[in-house]
């Protein structure tokens, strides 16, 4: 293997109590919201195909227009208590939120940079109220933060000549500027959660961004922060040049997930995930396919099943709205774990081979088993066939734990696991299963 300065600092997974914590979340919520959001995806009367939070790249949004777009932030409905109370209701265990995405409008008050809230009709910081409402629903906040600002002068996507570098020294100051700034005033973030990193310029930083995540990791002990951030001595980010993750958790399952336990490489790992098929902020007209709370939820024990959390984005309108159909799908989310939780929190992946009709979890705390049916087996009859020298030793419907289910034995380590099929089944279901070993 390569002998690296900048690649991955630790080998396997950290195992202290903050990211014990992470592990076990299972569901969070993503915030897509800034000045994109005020034009809904459209330009001029026209629609705009793409992301909507990257309409200021579109050949028919005229830049300058799209830079005056702050004069008109003045979010009459933001209630980021609402946001807190609609997010536990869904089951969220954190929420990231965008400080400052790709066009470098920074929702906070930042000394940095005029190009922030305090410059906008708004006036007030966005952030730290957030901040304060998620943390008083008990739900953990992290901090999105775009390494790539279009806003800024100095910023460059590679660095071709001497003025690239000079220019871009000043943007690598303003950028650890802008992060130490985040960190002292919500001092309460679990995390920071990077993105637009895979620019050439930034690709060569490996030196100042070890040292970058050093200061940071030492303001806040206990600080996560996942693959996308650092590269490494060759520009490699999210795994070494060794192939040895880099950061905390790997932060590439970005609109997918991973099929296979293998698929995770045994790493933890976040996927982050739009209910259209391709839009973070606010788009006035979701076009194409747009998830079902069914699938989401499909997406989040699947998430859970192979030891990640699965993060569903939010994108508020220019007033603050959440809009309905979010709205939607967090009530019917949050009705599913009202039931169902169990089987989500503090559970990960069970090495039984996977069958048809939906996924194993299994509880890092008590060890209990969770069969979370998603296609039920025309005969009634789910099929276990469990890792060898294990015992079942009570079966039973996590909604009804005295209703106590019989496996019938195919072979060895293979059962039938009986369903109750005097109830019509309209939403997935969880079988419990307590086991033993033979050992
Ligand atoms: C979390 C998501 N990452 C951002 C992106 C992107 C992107 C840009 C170009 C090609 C592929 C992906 C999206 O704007 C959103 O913030």
């Amino acid at each position: 293997s390569l002998t690296l300065e900048y690649g991955a600092h630790r080998i396997g997974k950290r195992t202290d109590q903050m990211m014990e914590t992470w592990r076990n979340y299972g569901l969070g919520q993503f915030i897509h919201w800034g000045v994109y959001a005020l034009t809904g995806g459209h330009w001029d009367g026209e629609y705009y195909s793409g992301a909507a939070e990257w309409i200021r790249s579109w050949d028919k949004m005229p830049k300058d227009a799209y830079d005056q777009l702050y004069k008109s932030f003045d979010p009459k409905n933001y209630e980021p208590k609402a946001w807190a109370k609609q997010a536990k209701e869904m089951g969220a265990k954190y929420m990231i939120i965008t400080t400052k995405h790709h066009d470098g409008f920074s929702l906070w008050p930042s000394k940095y940079t005029d190009y922030d809230v305090t410059n906008s009709p708004y006036g007030n910081d966005i952030i730290g109220p957030l901040v304060e409402a998620y943390d008083a629903e008990g739900i953990d906040v992290y901090l999105y933060f775009s390494v790539m600002d279009w806003s800024q002068p100095g910023y460059r996507v590679s660095l071709e000549t001497e003025e690239d570098r000079t220019a871009y020294e000043d943007f690598k100051a303003f950028t650890r500027n802008q992060l130490i700034e985040l960190l002292e005033l919500y001092p309460s973030a679990k995390g920071l959660w990077f993105d637009g990193t895979w620019d050439e310029a930034w690709k060569e930083q490996a030196v100042f961004a070890d040292e970058l995540e050093k200061e940071m990791r030492a303001m806040i002990p206990g600080l996560i922060i996942g693959s996308r951030f650092r590269p490494d001595d060759y520009g490699n980010r999210h795994f070494d040049s060794n192939g040895d993750l880099m950061g905390d958790y790997e932060q590439g399952w970005e609109r997918k997930l991973p099929n296979t336990y293998e698929d995770t490489k045994g790493n933890d790992w976040d996927a982050v995930m739009t209910v259209p098929e391709n839009q973070w902020g606010y788009h006035s007209d979701w076009r194409g396919h747009v998830k079902s709370s069914y699938e989401l939820i499909e997406m989040l024990v699947k998430s859970v099943s192979l030891d990640g959390n699965f993060v569903l984005n939010f994108g508020p309108d220019g007033q603050g709205n959440i809009r309905s159909e979010e709205a939607k799908l967090a009530k019917e989310i949050g009705d599913w774990m009202k039931v169902n939780q169990k089987a989500i929190y503090s559970c990960g992946y069970l090495n039984w081979q996977k069958q048809d009709w939906g996924y194993y979890t299994q509880s890092r705390e008590d060890g209990k088993i969770y069969m979370v049916v998603f296609n039920q087996p025309l005969d009634g009859k789910l099929r276990v066939k469990t890792a060898d020298k294990v015992i079942l030793d009570k079966v039973y419907p996590l909604e009804n734990p005295g209703m106590i289910l019989t496996p019938e034995l195919i072979q060895k380590n293979e059962y039938f696991i009986p369903v109750i099929m005097d109830q019509k089944w309209t939403s997935p279901y969880v079988i419990v299963v307590e086991s033993s070993s033979t050992d």
